[in-house]
């Protein structure tokens, strides 16, 4: 489902010594002479979402019958901003309602489209539009809303510097967008795992 060796990790390690090199450190010494290399497979798994097969994780769907809305949520997720290079991390929660037909995903493939994307260099908040856009083209469900919250390493050890601060993000396509009672559910569902009817 997912090859990770998509990589030059040759190229990476190449970088990687130069910056150690540009940070005054001497990257031939005993702590740092295999860095290179390991950072080029770390590389290689926190940013290789960009190797799965999304269309491939929808190929296998379930006749459920189903008309109501299905939750995932407090999906952890682990990403990097693409401006700093620095990992933002949180919970990610998916709502849908099925299409006419009834049929659904397996729910742990909503998680795995989260780390597909999730995986790469990355703002949070095409981060979200992706996974919702990506559970429309698949499913063609009724509605679809992906919650996103996350904290910035980049805002919490340098910069700005607010530990703690929280960012939230929301894609919703659908039906979800047309009708405000039907978002709140959603969105009840998401916060307090509870149907407001
Ligand atoms: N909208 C959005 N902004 C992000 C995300 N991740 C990081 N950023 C912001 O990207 C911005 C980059 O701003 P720049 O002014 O170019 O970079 P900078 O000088 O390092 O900015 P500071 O972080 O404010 O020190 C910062 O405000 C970050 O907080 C994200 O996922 N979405
Ligand atoms: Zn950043």
């Amino acid at each position: 489902m997912a090859s990770e060796h998509h990589m030059d990790r040759a190229k990476i390690e190449r970088g990687v010594r130069l910056m150690l090199e540009g940070m005054g450190e001497d990257p031939d010494r005993e702590g740092l002479v295999d860095t290179p290399a390991r950072v080029a497979r770390a590389m290689e798994e926190v940013c290789g979402g960009a190797a799965v097969d999304v269309d491939g994780l929808f190929s296998v769907t379930f006749d459920a019958g189903c008309h109501d809305i299905v939750v995932v949520r407090d999906i952890p997720f682990y990403s990097l901003c693409e401006h700093h290079l620095l990992p933002f991390f949180g919970r990610a929660h998916i709502a849908y309602i099925p299409g006419p037909d009834g049929r659904v995903c397996g729910i742990s493939k909503l998680a795995r489209v989260v780390d597909a994307y999730a995986r790469r260099p990355q703002l949070q908040e095409r981060l979200c539009a992706q996974v919702a856009d990506a559970v429309v083209g698949h499913l063609d469900p009724m509605g679809v809303v992906v919650v996103m919250e996350a904290e910035h390493l980049c805002m919490t050890m340098r910069g700005v510097r607010k530990p703690g601060a929280m960012t939230s993000t929301s894609a919703v396509r659908g039906g979800f967008a047309a009708s405000s009672t039907t978002r709140a559910e959603a969105m009840s569902l998401i916060f307090d795992g509870t149907h407001v009817r």
